[in-house]
């Protein structure tokens, strides 16, 4: 059976996440704030609203909204990845609180939107505290070349794709100094490390990270060139300034913001995160790439 979903921002994720969608003969709408639809019309009778905005939209979304007739029925699906600056909450944590009787469900990854654009095999977990409305969702966007898993744990599976983007960055300055796979392969294995510090603290899984929308997006977007965030630190680790690569990226670099929620975060509540406290200082221009890299090796030794 057809479904109606509606995806709210026509960015690179929305747009390919539309693709999919029409792919399995859903009527899908979009909406932006510079297409010829009103948002209203746009999410009348949707069985899905799916939101792909970034993470600075949320918000102003959410509150538009609020103020319209949306079905009870009506699932809302969160493919954002970023942290309120704010109060520090997920999207998901944002949607859900503006519509607590409705169903909230996370569409992680890994999932690179121009490899989805290319018809290139996927997967992804879709995740909510609602397993039929997880189902539902499921249903809607499974294919030959996207399989979408399920998953109870929510916040595991919104922060791993969150937290990644900072790993991200802090991996396109290893690629862009040329430090080599030893390297590589020691800033993952420490970053999943610090994801699943601060992600268990939270109060997400353990085991999440381990899966798709940890581990698996911690690969994908590390090791891609198509990740805006890894190019973030490419670039900067190449000596261009964060100012002179944020006016030239294709679409949003949500790591950026993330990092500052982070170390903010860490701070308060005296949680180690040495990596993601050197891409703070790396952004803030307070250290060299050079300079990150001395401080993380001269740490104290201490066991694993
Ligand atoms: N691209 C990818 O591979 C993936 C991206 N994501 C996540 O999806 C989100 C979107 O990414 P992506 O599509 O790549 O980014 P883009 O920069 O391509 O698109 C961002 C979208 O957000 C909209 N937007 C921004 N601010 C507002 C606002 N105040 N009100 C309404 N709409 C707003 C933009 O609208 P407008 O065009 O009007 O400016 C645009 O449609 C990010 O959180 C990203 O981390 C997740 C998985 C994969
Ligand atoms: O989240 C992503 C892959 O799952 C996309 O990564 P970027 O936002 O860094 O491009």
């Amino acid at each position: 059976m057809p479904k109606s979903v509606a995806i709210l921002g026509a960015g690179a994720w929305g747009t390919a996440l539309a693709t999919l969608a029409k792919t399995n003969s859903h009527k899908v709408s979009m909406w932006s704030r510079q297409g010829s639809q009103t948002l209203a019309e746009v999410v009348q009778g949707a069985d899905i609203v799916l939101s792909a905005v970034s993470m600075k939209g949320v918000r102003s979304v959410t509150s538009q909204l609020q103020s319209l007739p949306v079905s009870p029925e009506t699932i809302f699906v969160t493919a954002t990845k970023g942290l309120d600056p704010q109060t520090t909450c997920t999207p998901s944590q944002i949607w859900q609180e503006t519509f607590p009787n409705h169903a909230v469900v996370v569409l992680s990854g890994p999932n690179l939107s121009k490899e989805i654009q290319q018809e290139l095999p996927a997967a992804t977990v879709v995740a909510s505290s609602v397993m039929a409305a997880a189902e539902f969702v499921q249903v809607v966007f499974s294919s030959d070349r996207f399989r979408v898993y399920t998953n109870y744990d929510i916040l595991g599976v919104e922060l791993g794709g969150t937290l990644k983007n900072v790993m991200a960055i802090a991996a396109g300055v290893c690629d862009g100094l040329h430090l080599g796979t030893n390297a590589k392969a020691a800033l993952l294995t420490r970053g999943l490390t610090e994801m699943v510090r601060i992600g268990v603290h939270w109060g997400a899984k353990l085991e999440t990270f381990y899966g798709l929308s940890g581990l698996g997006d911690l690969l994908a977007t590390c090791n891609s060139p198509l990740s805006r965030n890894y190019q973030v630190g490419y670039q900067l680790a190449v000596g261009q300034t964060l100012a002179e690569i944020l006016a030239h990226i294709e679409g949003t670099a949500e790591g950026v913001n993330t990092t500052q929620v982070l170390v903010q975060l860490s701070k308060q509540q005296n949680i180690p995160m040495p990596i993601t406290e050197q891409v703070h200082r790396l952004l803030q221009g307070e250290v060299t790439p050079r300079q990150a890299l001395l401080e993380l090796m001269l740490r104290d030794i201490k066991p694993e």
